[in-house]
């Protein structure tokens, strides 16, 4: 902060399912701790509505998302706003929350625009992949607007969350343990519950790694296999997020997995979420309707984040020469581009053949 007695101000850039929740919960803090402005601004990817209205003068007028968080009130404090410059402005507390693709051309776009001092959270479950390797969506806002991000990841199903039901989040830093501080403040409330772990790529990992699973929990509903096949999925998947995360970054701890980024977004995600909903009616069409389609169909406007992370995951799998060591994420890949059949999930003696290879490949235990 360059003076003191100046007030932490808020931006929320993405308004979608999520990020329109998140401006809620934030909304609701700024107004009762001093240390925040009031006003929280919420970047709107501008669209025209079927009553030809803009989203964001809607936003504004009825103080509710009407295409992405219909029924919820946003705090009258929240302020929508399509210029993304304009909803920056001023601020030093930025909250990244857009599907993970339309990330990088929104960060080309602040680029120079932003407070020196901001710091920034990504609430974003995805990855990128450059030539160079892997980079996660926190390093990659990191190093474009050379700002420190911590990210934030839970078992947070958006709409649960908006009617106040009660549920946790995980807040990954890396050395900057007061900034987790004050991201935590902005964000818990009596029924969204926030704790910090120094461990920014494990928190992350789950979260991104976690849709890729919640496919082919998604792939086994549609399949009728019940719920023991469901859980053995999710076990093995588990399994690969682990392995996956650790030969990446050594860095990252097993308890992370135990946080409500890990194990408990995996088991929200595959029993209630996006991607396990339309893997479930791509394998009901036997894979003859694709997963875009599908998406158009059934989330009108909102965004899977499995199936291209599964494509980012199988990228990083194959230039490592890794593929046999994950055998689900490699199928949920291939299933998805309609390489192997939806029933291929559960197709299972080389995968176990293969889970022997990863436990002798990889530290387990
Ligand atoms: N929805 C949830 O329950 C939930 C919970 C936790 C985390 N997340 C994560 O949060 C992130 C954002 O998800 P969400 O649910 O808020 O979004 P969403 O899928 O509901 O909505 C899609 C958003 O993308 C915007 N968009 C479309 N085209 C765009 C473009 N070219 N450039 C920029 N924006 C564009 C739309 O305006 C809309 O705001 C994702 O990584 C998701 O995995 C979602
Ligand atoms: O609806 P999904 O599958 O995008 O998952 C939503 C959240 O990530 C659950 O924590």
């Amino acid at each position: 902060m360059e003076n003191a007695e100046e007030l932490f101000r808020v931006a929320v850039i993405g308004s979608g399912n999520w990020g329109s929740v998140a401006a809620k919960l934030i909304a609701s803090n700024t107004v009762k701790q001093s240390m925040f402005h009031d006003e929280v601004r919420m970047w709107v990817f501008e669209e025209t509505l079927p009553n030809g209205r803009k989203l964001s003068e809607t936003i504004n007028q009825e103080n509710e998302n009407v295409k992405y968080l219909p029924g919820i009130k946003l705090g009258s404090n929240v302020v929508a706003d399509p210029d993304l410059l304009n909803s920056v402005k001023e601020v030093n507390m930025l909250v990244f929350v857009t599907p993970h693709q339309f990330v990088e051309g929104i960060c080309k776009r602040l680029v120079g625009n932003i407070r020196p001092d901001a710091e920034a959270i990504s609430l974003i479950k995805g990855m990128e992949v450059k030539t160079e390797g892997p980079c996660m969506i926190s390093k990659l806002i990191s190093e474009m607007l050379s700002v420190n991000c911590c990210v934030l990841m839970g078992a947070n199903i958006a709409n649960e969350i908006a009617v106040e039901k009660f549920s946790e989040a995980t807040i990954g830093y890396r050395q900057d343990k007061e900034a987790a501080q004050r991201w935590a403040r902005l964000f818990s409330t009596p029924y969204f519950l926030v704790s910090a772990v120094p461990d920014v790529e494990g928190v992350e990992l789950c979260g991104t790694l976690k849709n890729v699973v919640a496919i082919a929990a998604g792939l086994v509903d549609g399949l009728d296999m019940g719920n023991n096949t469901k859980a053995a999925i999710m076990r093995i998947g588990l399994r690969e997020m682990k392995a996956f995360s650790k030969l990446l970054f050594s860095s990252v701890k097993d308890s992370t997995f135990f946080e409500s980024c890990g194990v408990a977004d995996l088991i929200t995600t595959c029993l209630g979420g996006r991607n396990r909903r339309v893997a479930e009616a791509f394998a009901r069409s036997g894979g003859k309707r694709s997963f875009d389609e599908l998406e158009t169909e059934l989330l009108q406007g909102q965004k899977l984040q499995g199936v291209s992370t599964a494509k980012e995951v199988y990228e990083v799998l194959r230039n490592r020469g890794w593929q046999s060591l994950f055998p689900l994420f490699t199928t949920v890949h291939e299933i998805s581009i309609g390489l192997l059949p939806p029933t291929a999930i559960v197709e299972y003696s080389e995968h176990a053949r293969n889970l022997n290879l990863l436990q002798g490949a990889v530290q387990l235990h």
